[in-house]
């Protein structure tokens, strides 16, 4: 199985057993979805900072951002297929094109 993947049945069990006290993961569902959300734009700014200051630090912070927004996606009752789904609905689509028959 893809880490990806793993890392996300990880969230999901966590999600739907782990005691808050025991678990990151399970602290994050208890405090709700403000928090979690709160935590994704953390992350994305630490991400966006480290891209112009901190390249060594980019792979780092990009996982934080990436493990944050899954556990973030869990919540919603979403996960990788759904991305997955939408950027094949995208595939071959120009992002220019797409904005102008908007
Ligand atoms: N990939 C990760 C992962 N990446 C980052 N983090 C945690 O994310 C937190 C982010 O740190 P911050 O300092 O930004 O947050 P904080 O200060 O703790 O929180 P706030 O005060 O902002 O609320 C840290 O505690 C990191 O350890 C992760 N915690 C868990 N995982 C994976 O999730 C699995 C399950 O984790 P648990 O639920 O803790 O068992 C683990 O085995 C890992 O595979």
């Amino acid at each position: 199985m893809d880490p990806l993947d793993r890392l996300e049945a990880t969230i999901r069990a966590r999600r739907d057993a782990a005691e808050p006290g025991s678990s990151y993961v399970a602290s994050l569902f208890a405090k709700g979805r403000p928090k979690i959300a709160q935590k994704v734009g953390e992350e994305a700014t630490e991400t966006v900072i480290a891209a112009l200051a901190e390249p060594d630090k980019l792979a780092s912070e990009a996982a934080d951002l990436v493990f944050h927004l899954l556990v973030l996606l869990a919540d919603a009752g979403l996960g990788l297929d759904d991305v997955r789904a939408e950027l094949a609905r995208r595939e071959g689509v120009s992002g220019h094109d797409e904005k102008a028959s908007r």
